[in-house]
């Protein structure tokens, strides 16, 4: 019998959070199908069932979907927050990144989600009444009541203007590791130290869909307090690889899933300023500046008709720097740290049939980068993403690069 490997989503829970409310977008669009041959040698097909897994944390997140596909069969995603239009990168999922990279770990970006994020502010009943008083409803003036208000990092930052505008300049602001624990945790009051939530008044920055009674029905007191209207988060699912052929079989259905046909390719690029030797220095900003053949620096050196098909989509950089980039060990990172002073991430998107080629099997990786990019200087590397960040209007420095470019991951547009 062949067994009816379900598809299994990992996503950062609990139910309430915004990536449950992706996943759940996601799941009636995710159609896979298998073909197999049965006892009797007849080819048959199935449809996968997808499960939806919650997780405690972003790093469990990604953890569980790793652990699943190594230890099982089983077609193992993970959904990850990854950036936000304007509170920047999701700390968490950039570090997973970057830890997969410094390990052997290989993962595929299969889809992308955008979601427009409205964020509340959320009580208990008992808080709400507290906090209105004889008043019909809670003023902006109660908020000064407050004592804490929790929620994701993200979505605090995202809010930033709101927390600093109505609420105590001491309020304690709870980092929690997601919107839908923030919420949660208000119901589990009294908590350590037998205080009630009449004692101390929290609130929590969740959605809207944590007031529904089968959630956590809990009190709206104000909507839409982000920062800025158009507030959206991306999403990205990754799959946590087992096999070639089952890569295959993905991109047939995520085909599918898109209902268009997949012509163009997107990867992620890591960059890193250290441990760099020159020989390795290459970049695929130099590849996409393969037009600027007026330059000296760079005519005569295109040959590759595969990199005439790269478009830079955007270079990311923390603003935060770590101490020593070697000393981070897997687990030891934290957001507030971060390790991203030392890294970059770059998007670019390339042709399917380009794309292709760049990662067929028999393409050692050595070659893969050859394709991809020239080795360059250091000097000339350090120009070129100048030039495209001055043109991108990117508004942070770029002190120094020494580059190692490694490919993360790749999805279908
Ligand atoms: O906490 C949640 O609800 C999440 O799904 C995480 C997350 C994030 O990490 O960006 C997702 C969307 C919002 O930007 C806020 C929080």
């Amino acid at each position: 019998m062949p067994d009816n490997r379900p598809i299994v989503l990992h996503y950062l829970g609990p139910p309430g959070t915004y990536s449950h409310q992706v996943s759940l977008d996601l799941v009636p669009n995710l159609h896979f199908d298998r073909t197999y041959s049965d006892d009797k040698g007849k080819r048959k097909s199935e449809s996968l069932k997808v499960a939806l897994k919650p997780c405690k944390s972003i790093r469990e997140t990604f953890k569980g979907a790793q652990e699943l596909a190594a230890q099982s069969n089983l077609f193992s995603l993970a959904l990850l927050p990854f950036e936000n239009n304007s509170n920047g990168p999701v700390q968490d999922s950039y570090g997973i990144l970057h830890n997969a990279f410094a390990s052997t770990s290989r993962f595929w970006i299969v889809a992308e989600a955008y979601l427009p994020v409205s964020h509340s502010l959320l009580v208990t009943k008992e808080v709400w009444a507290k906090l209105k008083g004889d008043k019909e409803q809670v003023e902006l003036s109660d908020l000064q009541k407050l004592d804490q208000t929790s929620s994701h990092p993200q979505a605090l930052g995202q809010c930033s203007k709101f927390i600093k505008e109505h609420m105590r300049a001491d309020i304690h602001l709870h980092e929690s590791n997601s919107t839908g624990e923030a919420a949660q945790q208000l119901l589990n009051l009294p908590s350590e130290g037998g205080e009630s939530s009449l004692e101390r008044l929290r609130a929590c920055i969740a959605s809207k869909v944590c007031t529904k009674a089968d959630v956590y029905d809990l009190v709206e007191i104000f909507g839409n307090i982000q920062n800025s209207n158009g507030n959206t988060t991306r999403f990205l699912l990754c799959r946590l690889p087992q096999g070639i052929k089952q890569d295959q079989m993905f991109v047939e259905n995520y085909q599918k899933f898109t209902n268009k046909t997949v012509d163009r390719c997107r990867f992620i690029y890591h960059l890193t300023e250290k441990n760099i030797s020159d020989n390795s220095l290459f970049t695929f900003m130099d590849s996409v500046r393969r037009t600027d053949v007026h330059d000296p620096d760079y005519s005569g050196k295109y040959t590759d008709p595969v990199t005439l098909d790269i478009k830079i989509r955007k270079v990311d950089r923390s603003t935060i720097r770590s101490n020593d980039l070697n000393n981070v060990e897997e687990e030891d990172y934290t957001c507030s740290e971060g390790i991203w002073g030392y890294t970059y991430l770059a998007e670019m998107e390339i042709s399917q049939s380009s794309a292709g080629e760049i990662m067929s099997k028999e393409t050692s990786d050595g070659k893969r980068r050859k394709l991809i990019a020239e080795p360059i200087k250091f000097s000339k590397l350090e120009r070129a993403v100048e030039r495209y960040l001055s043109e991108t209007d990117a508004n942070f420095h770029l002190d120094k690069i020494e580059s190692k470019v490694q490919l993360l991951g790749r999805w279908y547009v």
